[in-house]
């Protein structure tokens, strides 16, 4: 049996990005920079007044004096004309400086009176000026490879005048799975029939960690279409099949794999559930033979593929944070194996609490788990009060109201 750690050592040993390409900037949102990217200009391009007020040379500025106000420059003049000596231009935030002046002062610390403007403080010179090329040089590096895409970088890219950024291509993961007993979705499933949840529990998976899921369908337990259907797989970027590696009669997936050259890495995981989780590569793709149970499956793929999928994507961070938290509600683990929970947490007074446990193997509604906890595996009862690890499917879900 290979431990979790060991598992995903691994695997991720084996896998690197999927390539790089070129996509619009909105695109590039939430993947990751394949390049280091240079401004190609100053920002800002020009001095540029960074206040609604006067400009003017800070050396005609004393208390008791007017200055006559001559131009007016909004924001969106190209070329304004220098400013006289001894006078003031009425400017707009983010409109340039004109040749001569060099202070900003805000209407709000400025007195008008008729066509002229003083002003009671003295004049700094430089204020409210934000000068060209002191956010960013041009030439500068504006963000690294291996940088997440968010608004922010959004926002610098675009002010950069990126169109179109490279990024670390999406993998395309097929999603296969097996088993007479599936009928499609949508359809009412009969006595021994169950509905094939699993294809897109796993594509849910699949896209909410950035990839492109390709649903299969059903590979009926017939070695023919289990190689048919496997062969197609490997196509992808990366292969996640469903169902059939428990050693069953019909347990098909992992014959096949090895009849179709993939080389095996690791079977059995010392994880509960997931545990019957095989992997394999054949060239540049890796496959993940998940166990049937939706719970399992889950649980599985977010151990040991949603990791595999980030590195191929160019993340640098593979892992979800671990919390420490408490527990509200006693736990039990099977030893041997680390124990995993689909649970609920919450912030109560500043503490992380585990309030609430899915029963081991199935759905439990109404129930929408926000994290799992790890039980070590060396320990078979966990009681209330006790400290565990908790790893966040989603934060926001933990606030406390
Ligand atoms: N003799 C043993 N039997 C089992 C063991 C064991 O160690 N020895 N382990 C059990 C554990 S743990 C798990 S998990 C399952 C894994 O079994 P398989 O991966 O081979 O999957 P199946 O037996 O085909 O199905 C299990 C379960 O999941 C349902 N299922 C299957 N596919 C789907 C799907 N696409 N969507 C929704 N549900 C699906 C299926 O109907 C079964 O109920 O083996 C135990 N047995
Ligand atoms: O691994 Mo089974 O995955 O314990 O339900």
């Amino acid at each position: 049996m290979t431990t979790l750690e060991e598992a995903t050592k691994i695997i991720l040993a084996r896998v690197g990005t999927t390539g790089c390409e070129r996509v619009p900037l909105l695109d590039a949102q939430g993947r990751i920079l394949a390049e280091d990217l240079t401004a190609p200009y100053d920002l800002p391009g020009w001095d540029t007044s960074a206040m609604d007020g006067f400009t003017v040379r800070s050396c005609d500025c004393h208390a008791g004096v007017n200055l006559p106000v001559r131009s007016f420059i909004p924001a969106g003049t190209t070329a304004p004309a220098p400013l006289e000596a001894s006078t003031a231009g009425r400017i707009m935030t983010g409109a340039p400086i004109p040749p001569g002046a060099d202070a900003v002062v805000p209407f709000e610390e400025a007195q008008e009176d008729g066509d002229t403007v003083s002003f009671p403080a003295a004049v700094r010179k430089g204020s409210h000026i934000r000068f060209q090329g002191s956010e960013i040089a041009g030439g500068a590096t504006i963000l690294r490879r291996g940088t997440l895409i968010g608004a922010h970088q959004v926002s610098l890219l675009a002010s950069c005048s990126k169109a179109v950024v490279p990024v670390y291509r999406k993998p395309r993961v097929a999603i296969l799975c097996t088993g007479d007993e599936l009928v499609e979705l949508g359809t009412a499933p009969g006595t021994g029939q169950v509905v094939n949840s699993n294809a897109f529990a796993l594509a849910a998976a699949v896209r909410e960690a950035g990839a492109v899921p390709e649903i299969l369908g059903i590979a009926r337990d017939t070695r023919d279409q289990h190689l048919a259907l496997l062969t197609q797989g490997l196509g992808a970027d990366l292969l996640i099949t469903s169902a059939g590696v428990c050693g069953g009669d019909r347990d098909l997936v992992r014959g096949a794999l090895s009849d179709l050259g993939v080389e095996p890495l690791f079977w059995i995981v010392a994880i509960r559930p997931g545990g019957p989780s095989a992997c394999g590569i054949k060239g540049n793709t890796p496959v993940f033979s998940l166990p049937g149970t939706p719970s399992a499956t889950m649980i599985a793929f977010e151990l040991l593929v949603r990791p595999t999928l980030l590195k191929m994507l160019g993340h640098r961070t593979l892992f979800r944070r671990r919390f420490p938290a408490t527990l509200n509600v006693p736990m039990r683990n099977r030893p041997g194996a680390l124990g995993v929970e689909a649970v609920q947490a919450r912030f109560v007074a500043g503490r992380l609490v585990i309030e609430k446990a899915r029963t081991r193997g199935g759905h439990n509604a109404p129930f929408t788990p926000n994290a799992l906890v790890l039980l070590a595996q060396e320990r078979s009862d966990f009681a209330p009060g006790d400290q565990v690890e908790t790893l966040f499917l989603d934060p926001s879900l933990a606030m406390e109201e």
